[in-house]
Protein backbone atom coordinates (compact mmCIF):
# COMPACT_ATOMS: atom_id res chain seq x y z
CA UNK A 1 0.00 0.00 0.00
CA UNK A 2 1.22 3.55 -1.17
CA UNK A 3 0.99 5.86 2.11
CA UNK A 4 1.51 9.93 2.06
CA UNK A 5 -0.48 12.64 4.09
CA UNK A 6 0.65 13.73 7.59
CA UNK A 7 4.50 14.18 7.35
CA UNK A 8 6.52 11.27 10.03
CA UNK A 9 9.77 12.14 8.50
CA UNK A 10 10.55 15.76 9.11
CA UNK A 11 9.39 18.80 7.33
CA UNK A 12 9.63 18.96 3.29
CA UNK A 13 10.38 22.74 3.01
CA UNK A 14 8.72 23.29 -0.63
CA UNK A 15 11.21 25.80 -2.34
CA UNK A 16 9.85 28.90 -3.65
CA UNK A 17 11.22 27.88 -7.25
CA UNK A 18 9.19 24.97 -7.31
CA UNK A 19 6.05 27.39 -8.63
CA UNK A 20 7.62 28.78 -11.07
CA UNK A 21 9.43 25.45 -12.62
CA UNK A 22 6.22 23.25 -12.68
CA UNK A 23 3.31 25.58 -13.36
CA UNK A 24 -0.06 23.38 -13.72
CA UNK A 25 2.46 20.32 -12.70
CA UNK A 26 2.97 21.25 -9.29
CA UNK A 27 0.05 19.53 -7.33
CA UNK A 28 1.39 16.67 -9.24
CA UNK A 29 4.70 16.76 -8.22
CA UNK A 30 4.08 17.25 -4.70
CA UNK A 31 2.15 14.29 -4.70
CA UNK A 32 5.08 12.52 -5.77
CA UNK A 33 7.42 14.06 -3.56
CA UNK A 34 4.82 12.86 -0.81
CA UNK A 35 5.20 9.67 -2.12
CA UNK A 36 8.99 8.86 -1.92
CA UNK A 37 9.09 10.55 1.36
CA UNK A 38 6.74 7.99 2.47
CA UNK A 39 6.35 4.84 0.65
CA UNK A 40 10.08 5.41 -0.45
CA UNK A 41 11.59 5.85 2.78
CA UNK A 42 9.43 2.96 4.24
CA UNK A 43 10.14 0.63 1.47
CA UNK A 44 14.45 1.84 1.89
CA UNK A 45 14.17 3.26 -1.57
CA UNK A 46 14.77 6.40 -0.29
CA UNK A 47 17.09 6.98 2.90
CA UNK A 48 15.50 8.91 5.39
CA UNK A 49 17.95 12.05 5.41
CA UNK A 50 17.29 12.68 1.72
CA UNK A 51 13.74 13.17 2.77
CA UNK A 52 14.47 17.19 3.98
CA UNK A 53 16.30 17.84 0.66
CA UNK A 54 13.87 15.94 -1.76
CA UNK A 55 12.76 19.30 -3.48
CA UNK A 56 16.12 20.54 -4.24
CA UNK A 57 18.41 18.04 -4.62
CA UNK A 58 16.74 15.86 -6.35
CA UNK A 59 13.42 16.67 -8.05
CA UNK A 60 13.96 20.23 -8.96
CA UNK A 61 17.28 19.19 -9.70
CA UNK A 62 15.90 16.25 -12.35
CA UNK A 63 13.51 18.60 -13.97
CA UNK A 64 15.52 21.34 -15.25
CA UNK A 65 17.12 18.73 -17.43
CA UNK A 66 14.25 18.93 -19.64
CA UNK A 67 15.46 22.16 -21.70
CA UNK A 68 18.01 19.51 -22.83
CA UNK A 69 14.76 17.40 -24.60
CA UNK A 70 13.35 18.33 -27.74
CA UNK A 71 9.35 18.21 -27.79
CA UNK A 72 7.70 14.54 -28.46
CA UNK A 73 10.93 12.50 -28.36
CA UNK A 74 11.06 9.11 -26.60
CA UNK A 75 12.78 8.64 -23.45
CA UNK A 76 14.50 5.83 -21.67
CA UNK A 77 15.82 6.62 -18.17
CA UNK A 78 18.07 3.64 -17.40
CA UNK A 79 17.90 2.79 -13.57
CA UNK A 80 15.60 4.64 -12.75
CA UNK A 81 15.40 3.61 -8.86
CA UNK A 82 12.51 5.49 -7.17
CA UNK A 83 11.45 7.41 -11.10
CA UNK A 84 14.51 9.90 -10.73
CA UNK A 85 14.71 11.40 -13.37
CA UNK A 86 12.35 9.86 -15.23
CA UNK A 87 8.74 10.12 -13.34
CA UNK A 88 9.61 14.10 -12.98
CA UNK A 89 10.13 14.15 -16.27
CA UNK A 90 6.80 12.44 -17.22
CA UNK A 91 5.41 15.02 -14.95
CA UNK A 92 6.65 17.93 -16.69
CA UNK A 93 6.35 17.07 -20.19
CA UNK A 94 3.35 15.55 -21.07
CA UNK A 95 4.14 15.50 -24.81
CA UNK A 96 7.19 13.08 -23.88
CA UNK A 97 7.18 9.19 -23.60
CA UNK A 98 9.40 7.69 -21.20
CA UNK A 99 10.16 4.24 -19.88
CA UNK A 100 11.14 3.72 -16.78
CA UNK A 101 14.35 1.21 -17.09
CA UNK A 102 14.95 -0.39 -13.61
CA UNK A 103 15.95 -4.19 -13.03
CA UNK A 104 15.20 -4.53 -9.50
CA UNK A 105 11.34 -5.92 -9.12
CA UNK A 106 11.00 -3.80 -5.32
CA UNK A 107 11.54 -0.59 -7.47
CA UNK A 108 9.55 -1.83 -10.39
CA UNK A 109 6.79 -2.48 -8.28
CA UNK A 110 7.06 1.05 -6.28
CA UNK A 111 7.28 2.39 -10.09
CA UNK A 112 3.90 1.05 -11.34
CA UNK A 113 1.97 2.10 -8.09
CA UNK A 114 3.72 6.02 -8.88
CA UNK A 115 2.61 5.97 -12.22
CA UNK A 116 -1.05 4.78 -11.29
CA UNK A 117 -1.43 7.27 -8.54
CA UNK A 118 -0.06 9.81 -10.40
CA UNK A 119 -1.87 9.35 -13.56
CA UNK A 120 0.42 9.27 -16.17
CA UNK A 121 -0.06 7.57 -19.11
CA UNK A 122 2.88 8.92 -20.93
CA UNK A 123 5.35 6.32 -18.86
CA UNK A 124 5.78 3.08 -18.60
CA UNK A 125 7.91 0.84 -16.48
CA UNK A 126 10.10 -2.03 -18.09
CA UNK A 127 12.43 -4.37 -15.46
CA UNK A 128 15.25 -5.18 -17.43
CA UNK A 129 19.12 -4.23 -17.43
CA UNK A 130 20.30 -1.57 -20.29
CA UNK A 131 22.37 -3.73 -21.50
CA UNK A 132 19.93 -6.71 -22.10
CA UNK A 133 17.31 -4.52 -23.76
CA UNK A 134 19.26 -3.06 -26.64
CA UNK A 135 17.82 -5.44 -29.23
CA UNK A 136 14.18 -4.13 -28.58
CA UNK A 137 14.14 -0.90 -27.36
CA UNK A 138 15.16 2.85 -29.11
CA UNK A 139 15.01 6.23 -28.43
CA UNK A 140 16.04 9.71 -28.84
CA UNK A 141 17.04 10.53 -25.47
CA UNK A 142 18.66 8.15 -22.58
CA UNK A 143 18.72 9.84 -19.07
CA UNK A 144 20.58 7.96 -16.54
CA UNK A 145 20.87 9.81 -12.45
CA UNK A 146 23.43 8.21 -10.29
CA UNK A 147 23.49 4.89 -12.48
CA UNK A 148 27.50 3.87 -13.43
CA UNK A 149 30.29 5.48 -14.31
CA UNK A 150 30.51 7.25 -17.92
CA UNK A 151 32.51 4.64 -19.98
CA UNK A 152 30.38 1.93 -18.40
CA UNK A 153 27.04 3.84 -18.87
CA UNK A 154 27.72 5.09 -22.40
CA UNK A 155 28.45 1.19 -23.27
CA UNK A 156 24.49 0.63 -21.80
CA UNK A 157 23.25 3.93 -23.26
CA UNK A 158 24.39 4.29 -26.76
CA UNK A 159 23.28 1.10 -28.64
CA UNK A 160 19.97 2.59 -26.77
CA UNK A 161 19.82 5.81 -29.04
CA UNK A 162 18.59 6.29 -32.92
CA UNK A 163 20.97 8.40 -34.90
CA UNK A 164 21.17 12.01 -33.61
CA UNK A 165 19.77 10.95 -30.32
CA UNK A 166 21.53 11.76 -26.58
CA UNK A 167 22.47 10.19 -23.48
CA UNK A 168 22.29 12.79 -20.79
CA UNK A 169 23.90 11.73 -17.57
CA UNK A 170 22.71 13.61 -14.86
CA UNK A 171 26.81 14.21 -13.03
CA UNK A 172 28.40 15.97 -10.45
CA UNK A 173 31.26 18.66 -10.11
CA UNK A 174 33.76 15.83 -11.96
CA UNK A 175 32.00 15.72 -14.76
CA UNK A 176 34.24 17.47 -17.16
CA UNK A 177 37.19 15.27 -16.02
CA UNK A 178 35.01 12.33 -15.72
CA UNK A 179 34.16 13.16 -19.70
CA UNK A 180 37.99 13.86 -20.59
CA UNK A 181 38.81 10.43 -19.24
CA UNK A 182 36.51 8.62 -20.98
CA UNK A 183 36.44 10.40 -24.23
CA UNK A 184 38.62 7.89 -26.19
CA UNK A 185 36.39 4.93 -25.35
CA UNK A 186 33.14 6.57 -25.72
CA UNK A 187 34.68 7.19 -29.59
CA UNK A 188 35.37 3.40 -29.33
CA UNK A 189 31.97 2.47 -28.74
CA UNK A 190 30.19 4.24 -31.32
CA UNK A 191 31.09 7.56 -33.39
CA UNK A 192 29.27 10.57 -31.01
CA UNK A 193 30.46 13.67 -29.51
CA UNK A 194 30.00 14.81 -26.30
CA UNK A 195 29.97 17.72 -23.58
CA UNK A 196 29.33 18.52 -20.44
CA UNK A 197 26.39 21.60 -20.05
CA UNK A 198 24.43 23.13 -17.18
CA UNK A 199 20.97 23.61 -17.12
CA UNK A 200 18.73 25.04 -15.01
CA UNK A 201 20.75 28.33 -13.95
CA UNK A 202 18.75 30.53 -12.00
CA UNK A 203 16.19 28.06 -11.04
CA UNK A 204 18.11 25.60 -8.81
CA UNK A 205 20.99 25.94 -6.87
CA UNK A 206 23.92 24.71 -7.83
CA UNK A 207 22.71 24.53 -11.49
CA UNK A 208 22.50 20.71 -12.41
CA UNK A 209 25.58 19.20 -14.42
CA UNK A 210 24.68 16.91 -17.57
CA UNK A 211 27.20 15.04 -19.63
CA UNK A 212 25.67 15.22 -22.97
CA UNK A 213 26.77 12.53 -25.37
CA UNK A 214 24.98 12.51 -28.89
CA UNK A 215 25.85 9.51 -31.56
CA UNK A 216 26.41 10.75 -35.04
CA UNK A 217 25.73 7.31 -36.88
CA UNK A 218 22.62 5.00 -37.48
CA UNK A 219 22.35 2.39 -34.44
CA UNK A 220 22.89 -1.41 -35.63
CA UNK A 221 19.26 -2.20 -34.93
CA UNK A 222 17.58 1.02 -37.06
CA UNK A 223 19.42 -0.26 -40.15
CA UNK A 224 18.15 -3.86 -39.96
CA UNK A 225 15.17 -4.87 -42.06
CA UNK A 226 12.28 -6.44 -40.30
CA UNK A 227 13.67 -5.16 -36.88
CA UNK A 228 11.36 -3.40 -34.11
CA UNK A 229 12.20 -0.09 -33.99
CA UNK A 230 10.78 2.45 -31.22
CA UNK A 231 10.20 1.47 -27.37
CA UNK A 232 9.40 -1.64 -27.15
CA UNK A 233 8.96 -2.67 -30.70
CA UNK A 234 6.95 0.16 -31.54
CA UNK A 235 7.22 2.08 -34.43
CA UNK A 236 8.10 5.80 -34.09
CA UNK A 237 6.00 8.28 -33.99
CA UNK A 238 5.40 9.52 -37.39
CA UNK A 239 6.74 7.19 -39.61
CA UNK A 240 4.67 5.15 -42.27
CA UNK A 241 3.30 2.17 -40.57
C1 LIG B 1 21.93 4.63 -7.22
S1 LIG B 1 20.49 4.12 -8.01
C2 LIG B 1 19.95 5.62 -8.76
C3 LIG B 1 18.47 5.63 -9.01
C4 LIG B 1 17.92 6.92 -9.60
N1 LIG B 1 18.39 7.12 -10.97
C5 LIG B 1 18.26 8.11 -8.75
O1 LIG B 1 18.99 8.99 -9.18
O2 LIG B 1 17.79 8.18 -7.61
C6 LIG B 1 21.10 3.18 -9.43
C7 LIG B 1 19.99 2.40 -10.11
O3 LIG B 1 20.52 1.82 -11.31
C8 LIG B 1 19.99 0.52 -11.44
N2 LIG B 1 20.90 -0.25 -12.32
C9 LIG B 1 22.10 -0.80 -11.99
N3 LIG B 1 22.63 -1.42 -13.07
C10 LIG B 1 21.75 -1.25 -14.10
C11 LIG B 1 21.74 -1.67 -15.46
N4 LIG B 1 22.71 -2.40 -15.97
N5 LIG B 1 20.69 -1.29 -16.23
C12 LIG B 1 19.68 -0.55 -15.72
N6 LIG B 1 19.64 -0.14 -14.43
C13 LIG B 1 20.66 -0.49 -13.63
C14 LIG B 1 19.92 0.01 -10.00
O4 LIG B 1 19.02 -1.07 -9.85
C15 LIG B 1 19.47 1.26 -9.26
O5 LIG B 1 18.06 1.35 -9.16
Amino acid sequence: MMTSGADAHGALPEPEEAEALFGDALPVVRHYVDLLAHTGVERGLIGPREVPRLWDRHVMNCAVVEELIPKGAEVIDVGSGAGLPGIVLSILRPDLSVVLLEPLLRRTVFLRECLGELQLPNASVRRGRAEEVKEELRADIVTARAVAPLTRLTGWALPLLRKNGSLLALKGEQAAAELESARGDLLKQRPCVADVIRVGQGKVDPATTVVRVTVTSESGLATQPGSKRGQGGRKKRGRKR
